[in-house]
């Protein structure tokens, strides 16, 4: 391949890409396209993983049952969480919205399997938590895609993992590293939902610490 460095247009893009990524929570209804949801997914492929595990394991949550499951586990793990706030911040916790399961027209669930024998254990066997990164990492990819084609994703993690996977009849082995809502955004900012709420700022500048 010959060498590829990119233009400073595509710099200037990218960059926009990065700063346009939101976590999305209000979603338009309309249906996701299967084909631009496919070249979305197809970026998994290209993700770095631990000894090239590629430990990432994806459903597809579609039917009623199963989505009303997932929605009665994030309310029910909403509502204990609530519980752990006071004051001023409960009622502001309690006026955020934390998911679009609602609204979203696809869903995803993404595990990790924790027991793949590919990689053959490289780089894994004192750190396995790296093979839960390298999802991480893969979703990643697939978020900037989806934005790229317009698209939204929301992450949920205010769920109880185990009933998840109980409900998802999810192997074993695989543990659960987000739920994930996608689909047309309601509308599209350069600044966090979170911060917008007021709930906390992000930070402006990178710390590095040299030792
Ligand atoms: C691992 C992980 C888990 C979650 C999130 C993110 C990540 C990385 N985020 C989204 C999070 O609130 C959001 O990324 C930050 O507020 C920053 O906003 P932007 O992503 O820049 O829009 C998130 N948001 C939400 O509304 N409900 C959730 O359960 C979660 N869980």
């Amino acid at each position: 391949m010959r060498d590829q460095s990119f233009s400073d247009d595509f710099r200037t893009q990218f960059d926009l890409l990065m700063r346009l990524r939101r976590d999305v929570r209000r979603f338009r209804t309309d249906p996701v396209d299967e084909a631009v949801l496919t070249r979305c997914l197809d970026t998994f492929r290209l993700a770095p993983s631990v000894g090239l595990s590629e430990p990432w394991r994806v459903i597809r949550v579609e039917s009623d049952a199963a989505r009303a499951a997932a929605l009665e586990n994030y309310q029910s793990a909403n509502g204990e969480a609530l519980k752990g706030y006071s004051g001023e911040r409960a009622q502001q916790y309690s006026q955020l919205k934390l998911s679009g399961m609602q609204e979203a027209p696809v869903q995803l669930a993404v595990f990790c399997d924790d027991a793949t024998a590919k990689g053959h254990g490289l780089g894994a066997g004192t750190m396995p938590e790296m093979r839960r990164y390298s999802v991480v990492s893969a979703i990643t990819l697939f978020w900037l895609m989806l934005r790229a084609e317009g698209l939204g994703l929301g992450w949920v993690s205010i769920l109880d993992p185990d009933r998840l996977c109980r409900d998802l009849r999810a192997p074993e082995t695989w543990r659960l590293i987000g739920y994930f809502c996608i689909g047309w955004p309601q509308e599209c900012s350069d600044i966090p939902e979170l911060e917008t709420a007021g709930w906390e700022v992000r930070d402006r500048r990178l710390t590095v610490e040299i030792r």
